[in-house]
Formats: structure tokens, sequence, C-alpha cells
């Protein structure tokens, strides 16, 4: 049919298909300024909302004047809790099986809180009135220690305070929120007690934020005539919003819209649902005009849901010559004011129980207390799955603990306690099935990237210099060797307050060969409207440029339970891959038809159809797409469409190694970074761009949490670090530099052998830092310092180590 038959190669090169470094389709607009954002949604008469906040972080509410404000030119309402009872909307369920205030009910328990919704004209009339509301408080005694919680008289959560029993079990005292255990408790303790070696640690993981560049915002909009209400906002699971809101509300479901437009970073911060979003919507409601509410900087560091905040007490046991024996976790989780983290509800700790990491542990013990204290709730999956970065950094704290009491190499300790490749799949001691990994090829093939025997002899001359007074700086060598556990469900293990974790995908061809594919998830800067192409391009022959990849509308997109914990790829990229084999199994029909052969005759290649045995005759992709919806095919449906729900069999199991070399500056507390080297192994790669850029805006995370980035408070629960003078933000200033590699382990069970990426580095990041710093300070006597490792704390721990004369 064609004169010329562009070869193979050429014809898959076209396609753009898996494994090609495509570039970001979504970069033309986001590099221009063209994003559409939802600051940038403005609708006819909208109004904006602003909120009255708490200065005080436990104080009674004993009165609210808002006369002042509503006098002022341009204020249209007030809302206060008084205002959301009668509907019911003064508290909300938070995604934790907890309930949280919307507006301050009787008391306000974290500073930041929300008190009043001020509705006005302009952001500035809201902003000025807000000023003018005035609040009369009477100050409670305030707990910001989770251990003096559990022990205190001061009962923070008096609305549930005669509650024995919470949505995860029994509590054991008024700011007790759950025991979470797993695992063999007394096997463990016995195997630890009567151990040859032990290491035992307290470990932190401090309180910090995902403080994405987009804060959070949402434009609402109820149209009364029509009965609709259609809500725009930075959500990263907008169908779960949708459902939220009708089951709130009342609104039938097919009467609410949500949309998710372009989203500037989530990282986990966008999950939950805020008060922002149920006032807005009671304030269109009332009003019946748009009303729009974005939080600014501080209110996004102070009030929206922080990250992580994990005190791991830690025991590891092991054999002479290093074979780890067990593992014990106890773990003190500060929730602050409310239980709001957003995990899967049978996990109130996530999967923290993948805290056995990457190495064949025979018996472990975990358990963790979730404790009320007045600060901010949250608790959400900062660029990881479900506390996997406290998991992670758990353990390899522990490793490097357990090196030091057994007088062993710390790479080889990893070495030989490592799950070999022929015990995939897996059975963890505390109830994982880990798909697939080979961590061994990929830890000999970082070691030598980095020349690591190298790296130690020279550390060993410079410590010796350090010694005889010739310099003050010591190297350190930060080892990571990290397993993430991402894709979350299975339906029968993950929900979400009752909503199982599938994904899905919905394909449309067009009659002239392109397409339009719908997914439930929700790019916020991943790049899913370049990869989710690829898997299609590869999938059913059509280019990926002839792709359109369209997330984040409820109308139009089949339902998802959104984007986080990396489950995108694993979920609905396997959705995908589904649909676009109904598609092929379709035009696989049309073509035997148009070729006169039977079905099994022809054959898929890249991106047509061949006759089995004659390659000259076949029909491309866009022949048969034109024959679906213009020529009567017997016994065949016009159209060419399919959609594919998936619930994924299993959660994918990506891994790598880390290292990182670091000069460290006793006198000053500085560090410089020499070298950051990370191997990632995520499966089948779409995209090998995509990834890296995926991996280094993870590390640049994962550095800045382990280094200076996070949210502390005082004693009077006052949040000391709510702008970004305080909040480390590193720019390219401080960035370190680089290098990624990766081998590639398929998962067996995913339809095209693909893992998530996303998170990973941040799993693995934060104790390749973290253990680099640790490493310097080790040959004088450093055990376990709490992270973030700012120059202040270096140089007050060398200090301690007497290392100042
Ligand atoms: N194998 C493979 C894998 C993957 N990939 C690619 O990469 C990416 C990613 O993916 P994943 O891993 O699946 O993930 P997703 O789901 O999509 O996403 C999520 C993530 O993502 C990350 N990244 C990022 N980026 C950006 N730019 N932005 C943002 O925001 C963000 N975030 C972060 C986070 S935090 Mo969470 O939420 O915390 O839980 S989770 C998370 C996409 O595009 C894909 O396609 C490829 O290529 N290949
Ligand atoms: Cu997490």
């Amino acid at each position: 049919m064609n004169d010329l038959t562009p070869d193979r190669e050429d014809r898959v090169a076209k396609l753009k298909g898996l494994g090609c470094s495509r570039k970001r389709v979504e970069d033309a607009r986001f590099t221009q300024g063209k994003g559409n954002y939802v600051d940038d949604i403005k609708l006819p008469g909208m109004l904006h909302g602003d909120f009255v906040r708490s200065p005080y972080a436990h104080a009674r509410v004993v009165s609210i004047d808002a006369s002042a404000a509503l006098a002022l030119d341009g204020v249209v309402a007030v809302l206060t809790a008084k205002d959301l009872e009668p509907l019911g909307l003064h508290w909300m369920p938070t995604l934790a099986g907890d309930k949280q205030m919307v507006l301050a009910d009787g008391k306000v328990l974290f500073q930041g809180q929300e008190v009043a919704y001020v509705v006005a004209r302009d952001r500035y009339v809201a902003a000025d009135a807000v000023e003018l509301v005035e609040v009369e408080y009477e100050e409670l005694e305030v707990i910001v220690d989770p251990f003096k919680a559990l022990q205190s008289d001061v009962v923070l959560r008096e609305d549930i305070a005669g509650e024995t029993s919470g949505a995860h079990g029994e509590r054991r005292h008024p700011n007790h929120i759950f025991l979470w255990e797993e695992g063999d408790k007394s096997a463990t303790e016995q195997v630890i007690d009567s151990a040859d070696v032990v290491a035992e640690e307290m470990i932190y993981y401090h309180r910090t934020h995902p403080c994405p560049l987009e804060t959070c915002g949402c434009v609402a909009s109820m149209d009364k005539v029509n009965g609709k209400l259609t809500l725009y906002g930075t959500f990263q699971a907008p169908h779960v919003v949708r459902t939220v809101a009708s089951l709130l509300s009342g609104i039938e479901e097919h009467n609410i819209r949500v949309v998710s437009p372009d989203i500037g970073g989530g990282f986990g911060n966008k999950v939950g649902v805020y008060p922002g979003y149920v006032c807005s919507i009671v304030a269109s409601i009332v009003t019946g005009k748009p009303v729009k509410w974005v939080e600014d900087r501080m209110e996004n560091l102070m009030a929206t849901a922080f990250a992580r905040d994990y005190w791991m007490k830690g025991r590891i046991s092991a054999t002479k010559d290093g074979k780890i024996t067990a593992l014990e976790a106890k773990v003190t989780a500060d929730h602050g004011a409310f239980d709001a983290c957003a995990d899967p509800t049978k996990f109130p700790a996530g999967f923290f129980h993948i805290c056995t990491g990457s190495y064949d542990i025979p018996v472990a013990y975990v358990g963790v207390d979730g404790v009320y204290t007045n600060k901010a709730p949250g608790g959400v999956a900062y660029r990881c799955s479900f506390r996997v970065t406290e998991a992670a950094y758990f353990i390899e704290r522990m490793i490097e603990l357990l090196a030091i009491e057994l007088g062993m190499d710390a790479a080889e300790l990893r070495r030989i306690n490592f799950i070999r490749e022929d015990q995939f799949p897996y059975q963890s001691a505390l109830g994982w099935e880990y798909d697939s990994g080979d961590y061994h090829t990929a830890w000999d093939k970082a070691l030598a990237a980095v020349d690591y025997d190298g790296l130690r002899a020279e550390q060993a001359t410079r410590l010796e210099a350090f010694k005889r007074g010739e310099t003050r700086k010591l190297m350190g060598i930060g080892l990571s060797f990290f397993t993430e556990i991402v894709g979350a469900g299975p339906v029968k293990n993950c929900d979400i307050l009752g909503m199982g974790m599938f994904d899905s995908c919905e394909i449309r061809i067009h009659p002239t060969g392109s397409a339009i594919a719908r997914l439930g998830t929700i790019s916020q800067g991943q790049g899913h409207a370049t990869t989710f192409a690829q898997i299609l391009a590869s999938e059913i022959g059509i280019p990926a440029d002839s792709i359109t990849i369209e997330e984040g509308d409820t109308d139009t997109a089949p339902y998802g339970l959104g984007t986080y914990g990396s489950r995108s790829t694993p979920v609905a990229g396997a959705a995908t891959a589904l649909a676009g084999r109904k598609i092929r199994a379709k035009a696989q029909m049309i073509a035997a038809y148009l070729l006169e052969v039977h079905d099994n005759d022809v054959e898929f290649d890249v991106d047509r159809f061949v006759v089995k045995g004659a390659p000259e005759r076949f029909k491309t992709m866009a022949e048969i797409a034109y024959a679906a919806y213009n020529q009567a095919i017997p016994g065949v449906e016009p159209g060419l469409e399919a959609v594919s729900y998936y619930d994924p069999p299993n959660m994918t199991y990506p891994f790598g190694a880390y290292i990182c070399v670091m000069d460290v500056d006793v006198d000053t507390g500085e560090v410089h970074i020499r070298q950051v080297y990370a191997l990632d192994d995520c499966g089948t790669r779409i995209n090998p761009m995509v990834i890296e850029g995926q991996v280094h805006g993870g590390l640049t995370e994962a550095y800045a949490i382990a280094m200076a980035q996070e949210i502390a408070y005082d004693d009077m629960g006052n949040c000391k670090t709510a702008t970004l003078m305080d909040f480390f933000w590193p720019t390219a200033w401080e960035t370190p530099h680089y290098t990624t590699d990766h081998t590639e382990t398929p998962s067996p069970h995913h339809p095209i052998g693909a893992k998530g990426v996303g998170e990973s580095p941040n799993v693995g990041g934060v104790p390749a830092f973290s253990n680099a710093v640790h490493d310097a300070l080790r040959p004088l006597g450093l055990r376990q310092l709490h992270m973030p490792h700012d120059h202040w704390r270096i140089w007050k721990a060398a200090n301690d180590l007497g290392l100042h004369g």
C-alpha cells in the first residue's frame, strides 16, 4: 500500500514509547508561565475568603465579635462554628477516622487553627476584615511533647475525653490515639535479650512540611439554578474529594464536579481535606457566588499537613559474625491536635512495617503509639509512601549502629544481610511480600561506581591528619540501601475512608488515528501527560505525540484514587497498559477482517497488524482506527474505545543504593557535599529523563530534610518556622550535584514491569545524607545526632565531643 515501508527501528522511534527520554509535553506551558493554577481561575462575581487564626496553641475561645469586620465595606459574611453547626459542618471527618474542627468549637488546639472565615469582595478587604474580628481567648496549658502528653492531666481533646477506644482500637490515656502493632513481640524480645550483639538507640525523625511552591487553595462555585457545585482545587485525589463532599453536604455526587487544574507541586500536602474547602463551599452555597480561598505561605507552613514527627526506639540484634537475628521498633508518633494522617485505613502508621528494609530479618516487632499534642494536624507522606521514609531512616541508622557494635564495615554488614535474589518473592517478618529485587548487584555496582575502598582509605588518611592537627575537616561516607513499597491497593488491604484503592484509564481512539486517554490520577508536576502517552504508544502503536492525556476533571475522568504514594505508575499505569491491550484486541479483529484472514493469522508489530509470515501485508493502527468508525464490520461494534479499572495484586517494591560523600568542618559545623550517587531500580523505565528529574527533585528534598528543614515549636506551641526565612528551602546555590544510575529488575505482576520511583529519592536520600554526617564524626565518638543536621547542631555535636579544645 505505501510505496515506502519505513524500517522497523524508525517506526519504533517514531512512537516515542517505553524507554524513550521524550521531552515533557507540559513544559511548554510551565516554562512560559502559561500554566492554569487554582489562583488563575477567576469567575464572574467571585468572592474571597480568609481565615481568622488562633495565635495560641491551646486556649478556650470565650467570645468572637465580628461586628467591626462586618461593618467594613466589601465584607459579605463572617462564618464561625455557630454558623456551621446547624449544617453539621463545624467538625469534619479526617482521612484517619478521627474528626477535626472546621472552625474553632469552644477551644483551639494549635497555633494557626481556623477560628472564623471572612468572605469579602476581594482578597485585600478579606485580609483587613480578619484583623477586625475580635476574639477573646483564655489560655490553657500547652503540651508540645508527645511523651509528656501521655503523662499529663491536661486533656487536649475534650470532645472524646471519655472514649476509651477510637478508629484504631484502644486508647489508654485521653491524649492517646491508638497503639498499632505488627509482628511477633515476645519472640522478638526473646531473641534480642539473649543475643550476642545488640544495638539500641532512640532515632528521631523530626517534624517537617512538604511546602510545595504553590500553596493549597480552592474555588467553590454553587450554581443554585441547576443545583450543581463545581469545586476547583489543588487536590491530589479529586474523586475522593467529590465523594467526601457529597457525603458531607448531601449534594448528590452527579451534581458535584471536582476539577484539579495544574498543580504546583503536591508532595502529600494536597491529599487531605482542609477547613478552607469546607468553608468555601458553605460560603458559596450561602452567597450564591463563587468563593476563592488560597492560603499564604505562613498559613501553609503553620496549619496544613505536616510530615514525620516519629520517635523511634530501636533494638537490633546479630550474631558475632554479623547475621541480623531480630529487629524491634517502638514508636511514639506525634499527630498533633487531630489525627489527620493520610494513610490507608487499616494502617494507622502507614507502611512503617517495611522497616526491616532490604534485609533478611527472621523476626521483628513494631508498635506505634499515636499521640495528641498542641501542634498542627497532618501526618502526610511528604514524598514517601506512607511513613516509608521514617522506616528507611530507622533501619539504615540501626544498621550503622549495629556495624559500630560489631566493629564491622557497614557496607559489608549490609551485603551479608541482604535478601538474596533467589528469595523473591520474599515474605518479610512483618507481613509484606516483596515482589522482586536484586540487591547485591545494585550494591556492588554502587560501591564500585564511587570507588568505595578508595574513599575509605582517603577517609582514614584524613582522620590521621585531623588527629595530627593538620586539618579541621573530617570526611563522611553516607551509605544507604532502601526498599520502597509503592502502588496502593490492593483493594483488599488498602482503602481510604472505605474507598478501595484501585485506579483507572479510559481511552478513545479517534477515526484519524490519534487518541485521548483519561486517568483517575492527577499530575502535580510528575509529567503524566508525557509518560502515560508513552505507555500507550508502545501498547497500541500510536505515536505518543498523537495521544492527549487528561486528568483531574471528575466529570470526564474515570473514578480513581489519585496521585500520592508513587501509585500512579504501579496502578493507573497498569490500567493504561491493560486498556491499551483491550484496544489492541479489537484492532486485531478489524485488521483480520480488512486483510481477509482469520484473527489468529495477524500479529501486532510496533504500529500495525501484519499477516503472519507475510509482513508486506499489513494494516496500520491509523487505518484500523478509520475503519473502526467508517466501515461496517460484521460482528463488530463501531468505534474504538476501552476502559480499564485496575486492582493491583500486590504493591511494587522499588529499591536503590545511595551514597553521599561530604566534608564536615568541626569548627563551623558547615558541610561540603562532594558527591551524591543515586542508583535506582524502578523496574521497567518508562522515561529515563523524567526518572532522572524525579530523582533530582527528591534528592533535593531529602537533602533539605536531613540537613536543615524542620517545623519547630517552642514550649508555648508557637511555630518558629512559618516563613521561608526560617524554613529551609534549598535553592540552586545550596543544592549539591547528583550522579544517577540504575539497574532494572521488572515487577513480575505489573503489566509492563514498572515500579514507582517518585518517592524513592527521599526514602533513600535522607539516610544517605544523615549517615554521612554520622560517619564523619563516628571515629571521634558520635553515635546518634538528631536531624536536621544544620550547622549549629553539627557544631554543637563537635563541641560536645570535645573537639573545640
Ligand atoms: N518506572 C517508572 C516509574 C515512574 N516513571 C515516571 O516518573 C513519574 C513519577 O511516577 P510514580 O513514581 O508512579 O509517582 P506518581 O504517582 O506519578 O507521583 C507521586 C509522587 O511524585 C513525586 N514527584 C513529584 N514531582 C513533581 N514535579 N511534583 C510533585 O508534587 C511530586 N510529588 C512527589 C510525590 S510526594 Mo506523595 O504525595 O507525599 O505521597 S507521592 C509523589 C511519572 O511521570 C512516571 O511516569 C517512569 O518513567 N518510569
Ligand atoms: Cu511517607
